[in-house]
């Protein structure tokens, strides 16, 4: 059984991810004690935030703050605000955020949060209100140095901000590293905003050479169009890629001959919403399987799987999402000779300028906007280099190498602890 994974095509992504954590801990030779503890986050938190509607009316959402493992350093990750957020997904994202920061050596360990909520259809004054009750909530198990969180999916530095102002109320603490991605006048990092796409940027500029293609010139589909896809369709779109096809929550669209990138930019919501207000709209399902040469998911989990995965056109598919792409949908994409640059190592230049974030704020100097993007491409460079070479020498997907490469630093602070 070493090596080899239970090839269970499982919707949940907490066990689809337990058993990849499973396979590789046996790859590594470590100790079933190890998994035992590594499979569920030390502590999840569960809490219940009455908010004051516009209506007059109260009402109560629920949130969660998971915890994976503290052995390298303080938990770290951001926030979801979502109607689909559940406990098992915070869950994985802590464990996703683990393997992340374990994959570019930062001396964290991974954690996540999430409400469960649509704030497309709140007012400012009620995200305001969930935004500083939630931290009400939290704010005895995060803190500087336990635990950080960050913006994720439907929160950006505006809901940072309050978080930030409630925490240093409550604690009667102002130091600006309780938080990352906040707006640079409280201490956030130039860069921060556009560093997960960046990020994505770097290691797809590494894969396509590995791939034998270029940027320029490839025909490219994003799905998600928010913070990380709609930096990234910038990014990619000035490196002379064409992109074809763009999707967010309401539809997608397509144009073999290239999207204008710049329109949609211009006509984009807050919340990264564009194709309705264009006719020919497609579904999500549809854009993933029409033809492109690089597909990258940047919205949210469980997009490809067993049942789309044989039809997939692309040659590469680089994840900026977290929990895109189930195993089962690897496996049968890496039979088929597709390289793919797993979620935890393509979406981790989020992560990286959030620790530059709170390295910066603890040291209280700042650094420029050159000098974090030059950082964030060595670090991301040498983990792509490091990530691919384990999969070449091992024979193993990214996927299973990169879980490899990412859980090393946490399993020897483990043992060096005396926990296991
Ligand atoms: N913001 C960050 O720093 C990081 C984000 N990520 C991941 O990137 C992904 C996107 O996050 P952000 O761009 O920050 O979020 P965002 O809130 O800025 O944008 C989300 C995008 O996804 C679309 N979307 C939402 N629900 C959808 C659905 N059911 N089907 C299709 N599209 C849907 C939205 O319309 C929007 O275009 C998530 O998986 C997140 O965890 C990963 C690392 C860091
Ligand atoms: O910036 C951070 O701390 C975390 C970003 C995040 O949530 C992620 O990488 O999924």
């Amino acid at each position: 059984m070493k090596g080899k994974l239970i090839n269970a095509e499982s919707g949940n992504v907490l066990t689809g991810t337990q058993q990849l954590i499973r396979t590789a801990l046996q790859t590594m030779n470590e100790p079933a004690a190890m998994y035992e503890l590594l499979k569920e986050p030390l502590r999840t938190l569960t809490v219940r935030v009455p908010v004051k509607m516009d209506d007059g009316s109260v009402k109560v959402f629920t949130g969660y703050r998971a915890q994976h493992n503290d052995a390298v350093g303080p938990t770290k990750g951001g926030v979801r605000f979502h109607p689909d957020v559940t406990e098992e997904e915070v869950k994985a994202l802590s464990l996703w955020m683990s393997i992340k920061c374990g994959i570019v050596n930062l001396p964290y360990g991974g954690g996540k949060g999430g409400v469960i909520c649509d704030p497309r259809t709140m007012s400012l004054r009620e995200l305001e209100g969930l935004s500083r009750g939630y931290v009400r909530a939290i704010s005895q198990i995060v803190g500087p140095t336990k635990d950080i969180p960050a913006p994720d999916v439907y929160t950006n530095s505006q809901v940072m901000a309050w978080m930030l102002d409630e925490y240093s109320r409550i604690r009667e603490f102002d130091s600006p590293s309780f938080i990352t991605g906040k707006p640079v006048v409280l201490g956030g990092s130039l860069g921060r905003e556009s560093s997960t796409a960046l990020g994505v940027t770097i290691v797809l500029q590494e894969a396509v050479k590995k791939a034998g293609m270029t940027v320029a010139g490839s025909r490219v589909i994003i799905q998600g169009f928010g913070n990380a896809g709609g930096y990234l369709a910038k990014f990619l779109h000035d490196a002379g890629a064409v992109i074809v096809g763009i999707a967010d929550a309401r539809g997608a669209l397509y144009n073999p001959d290239g999207l204008d990138i710049l329109e949609l930019l211009d006509r984009r919501d807050s919340f990264g919403t564009v194709s309705h207000l264009f006719p020919g709209r497609i579904t999500n399902r549809e854009l993933l399987v029409q033809d492109c040469d690089i597909l990258i998911p940047a919205a949210i989990e469980n997009q490809i799987t067993e049942e789309n995965a044989p039809d997939i056109k692309a040659k590469l598919l680089v994840e900026a999402a977290n929990g895109p792409t189930t195993y089962a949908a690897t496996e049968i994409l890496t039979k088929r000779g597709v390289l793919i640059v797993p979620d935890v190592l393509a979406s981790a230049g989020g992560v990286v300028v959030s620790y530059f974030e709170w390295v910066q704020n603890n040291q209280g100097y700042y650094w420029t906007l050159e000098e974090i993007n030059k950082k964030l491409a060595d670090i991301l460079t040498a983990a792509f280099e490091t990530v691919y070479r384990a999969s070449r020498l091992r024979g193993i997907n990214m996927r299973l190498a990169a879980y490899i490469v990412g859980l090393k630093r946490m399993t020897e602070a483990v043992k060096w602890r005396g926990w296991i």
